[in-house]
């Protein structure tokens, strides 16, 4: 194995582990803030390592259309290039292709698509996107694979799923081994719980670093992306981590981990933040509300970010109803700060046997409101 994982302590399904890598060590469970194009947006890395974040995510998708891999890599990868000192993890493209590019094509050979930036032409085939992942020094590569929206018929998703094994294989043949990187699978499937046994079986036949669950927070309620998880992660090995792709809200991870996952993305934190939404042990505020305006308490009194520590929810509330770039980069250390706090109680609750207390206590302090 290219990577090393430990699991110290479990709880159930849950485990407290530990991910070592070629640009340090991540402690699971674990969430990684998105760095689409080679930012966190509002946030200089300083601040990102202050949230405790250990690891972010960069995107093949918006990278490969500006500035270029080749670029990325003439200018020392991309930890040098953006000053990321810890582990990047980039997903593949082809999630990125369906959703954010025109006329874009499936085939056997890979996704063609035109760019929406400047509707050039490109073909993303499993190989270059391996290429593309490896030009960008990527700690932690995805397998390129087709991921269908919900709701959609067990036909297509199976069609999906079996072509996301067979690139899956391609990937693995171009993958460069190198020590402390590594290279994940992504189990497909749908909330078809005969399609994710078949996919994470043919995925462990191929042999992966890690494993993500992907074609999840596609459509479907949280109770089917659960029911899907108690029916995918039992068939993943206990000895590699297992990555729930863009998911999810703070409910989602805490329920998610108790189901075994042990790293997770999203855009949320980040970008409701940045649109006035602050998530707190009691629930979810949005600033901009009128209620806020003169109240001189901080977003959360037991909070450490530099929002909370400061300023007032009156400054925060005037930042961000005036669009000024302060009030995105307050909102944004706030909220990554909530999601590392949460992680950290999650570790802490594995690691004592304690989880399903944690996770009461947890669902108790959102349901409370009165913030
Ligand atoms: N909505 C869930 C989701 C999100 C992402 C994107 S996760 C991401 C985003 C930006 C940067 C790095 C990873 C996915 N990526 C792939 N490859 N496959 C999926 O099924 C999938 C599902
Ligand atoms: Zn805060």
């Amino acid at each position: 194995m290219t990577l090393r994982f430990t699991v110290s302590a479990t709880d159930g399904a849950a485990r407290r582990g530990r991910l070592e890598t070629a640009h340090g060590a991540i402690d699971t469970p674990a969430f990684m803030p998105v760095g689409t194009a080679a930012t966190v947006k509002a946030m200089t890395p300083e601040a990102v390592v202050e949230t405790g974040a250990q690891i972010i995510l960069g995107n093949t998708y918006h990278l490969m259309l500006r500035p270029s891999a080749e670029r990325v890599a003439k200018l020392g990868g991309l930890h040098r290039f953006m000053n990321w000192p810890g582990p990047i993890l980039t997903d593949s493209g082809g999630f990125q292709v369906m959703s954010l590019s025109q006329l874009n094509k499936v085939s056997e050979a890979g996704v063609s698509f035109q760019s929406h930036i400047d509707g050039a032409k490109y073909d993303l085939t499993p190989e270059r996107s391996i290429e593309i992942q490896h030009l960008l020094d990527a700690t932690i590569t995805m397998q390129l694979d087709e991921c269908v929206k919900l709701p959609a018929d067990d036909k297509r998703v199976s069609e999906a799923m079996q072509l996301s094994l067979r690139w899956a294989e391609r990937c693995k043949t171009a993958f460069k081994l190198r020590d402390g990187y590594g290279l994940f699978g992504i189990v497909q499937g749908g909330t078809n719980g005969a399609l994710r046994e078949q996919s994470a079986k043919g995925l462990i036949k191929t042999g992966f670093d890690g494993y993500a669950v992907g074609g999840l927070a596609v459509g479907e309620t949280q109770a089917e992306m659960f029911a899907t998880l108690d029916v995918t992660t039992p068939h993943l090995p206990q000895d590699r981590p297992r990555y729930l792709m863009g998911v999810g809200k703070p409910s989602d991870l805490v329920g998610a981990v108790q189901r075994g996952i042990d790293m997770f993305d999203c855009v949320m934190p980040t970008r409701s933040g940045r649109n006035g939404q602050a998530f707190t042990r009691r629930g979810t505020i949005n600033i901009r509300n009128a209620r806020h305006a003169e109240d001189p308490r901080p977003i959360d009194e037991h909070c450490r970010c530099p929002a909370c520590r400061n300023y007032s929810r009156a400054y925060v509330h005037h930042l961000v109803r005036s669009d000024e770039i302060l009030g995105s980069m307050l909102m944004t250390a706030h909220n990554l700060t909530y999601y590392q706090d949460v992680m950290q109680g999650l570790r802490a609750a594995i690691a004592e046997g304690r989880l399903e207390a944690f996770a009461a206590g947890f669902h108790a302090g959102e349901a409370s409101g009165d913030i």
